[in-house]
């Protein structure tokens, strides 16, 4: 699941916001105008404008950090617009109720994180606002509305605090389960070719290339057979650990499906790749699985290839890869190919 996937939801929450903001703000442009509150009639309709600018922005699907720059600033824009509503004279005391809206809009639109940095700033700014101009005997005739005002913002914060922190805790674990194997921890083929790409703009910046090992673990169906499929599964999270300890990128590493593996390798050579794989194909024959019961050294199989141009699609370098795999199967097995 990518960030953009995540944030659909939250995308949805921002339109249905800004739509009810739209007319909102006309409605109170209309009134404040006709209460001769010239100025804040005024800025209610730049509201106006802004929101349908920001609609129609958004009438298509936008990035992740698009969304969550357009939202951050619609929230400091609504916060600092309520700041100064309060600080105006003739504005009636039930614009206090739109401070309990604060929270809900920080957390539904911006998660956890900038939803506690953004609320706290914001209610703190509101406070201080108040102390400012602090009147003991209007505070005591209030005192019920003040209590009540703050209770409800302090729960509304507390639930949407511990309502976000719920869901982006459930999104991490499905975003964990879509694209991990559950077996051995490595990534499963589900964001293999977005990976890719993201590894080829990496390299092409620094004018090298990219490498692609695909690794099969030779005779896999006898060990099953042979030891039972428990001692299999242990095998094969024993090669995932290989894998991993041979990289410093652990997010490249995956499980293709059943014994097969493969391994992006941004920014290397052709040399090194060869050797990585290398290092791989010894690894695995060094590893004591005595302890599982296979006293005779378990082998891989290796086809290697790479790419130097961004532009080549990630469909062909696999099955370059994977033709010299099985090219290196049919010379013997336990080996490295890195040409046909
Ligand atoms: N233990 C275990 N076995 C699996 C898993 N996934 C697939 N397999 C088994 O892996 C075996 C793969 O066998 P083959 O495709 O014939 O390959 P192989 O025996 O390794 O032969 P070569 O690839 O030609 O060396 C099959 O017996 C599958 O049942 C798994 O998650 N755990």
């Amino acid at each position: 699941m990518t960030n953009d996937a995540i944030s659909t939801h939250r995308i949805n929450v921002f339109k249905v916001l800004l739509l009810l903001n739209f007319f909102g703000a006309f409605w109170f442009a209309i009134v404040n105008f006709n209460r001769d509150l010239q100025l804040l009639a005024w800025l209610e309709l730049i509201i106006v404008l802004i929101t349908a600018l920001a609609l129609w922005r958004i009438r298509k699907p936008i990035p992740f950090n698009t969304y969550l720059s357009l939202a951050t600033t619609y929230v400091v824009f609504f916060g600092c617009f309520l700041l100064f509503a309060l600080n105006h004279p003739g504005v009636s005391q039930n614009i206090h109720i739109w401070i309990t809206t604060i929270p809900l809009m920080t957390y539904l639109l911006l998660g956890s994180r900038r939803g506690l940095l953004l609320t706290s700033l914001f209610l703190g700014l509101v406070v201080t606002w108040h102390l400012m101009h602090f009147d003991f005997l209007t505070f005591w005739q209030s005192l019920a509305a003040v209590a009540n005002v703050v209770c409800v913002v302090m729960a509304i914060w507390g639930m949407s605090h511990a309502y976000e922190l719920a869901n982006e805790k459930a999104q991490q674990q499905l975003q964990t389960m879509a694209t991990r194997d559950h077996l051995t921890g490595l990534m499963n083929r589900s964001l293999l070719n977005q990976t890719f790409q993201q590894a080829c703009e990496e390299t092409a910046f620094d004018q090298q290339i990219v490498g692609l090992i695909v690794a099969d673990i030779d005779h896999f169906k006898t060990i099953n057979d042979q030891y039972g499929h428990e001692v299999g599964d242990q095998v094969l999270k024993a090669f995932a650990d290989i894998l991993r300890q041979c990289t410093n990128r652990p997010e490249l590493a995956f499980r293709l499906g059943g014994e097969e593996f493969c391994l992006i390798i941004p920014n290397t050579t052709c040399l090194q790749a060869g050797q990585l794989a290398e290092q791989l194909r010894q690894n695995l024959r060094k590893h004591p699985l005595h302890q599982l019961g296979i006293n005779e050294p378990v082998t891989v199989s290796c086809g290697i290839a790479t790419s130097d141009t961004p532009d080549l699609p990630f469909k062909k370098l696999h099955a370059d890869a994977d033709r010299r795999m099985y090219l290196a199967k049919a010379q013997g097995r336990d080996q490295v190919m890195t040409q046909d």
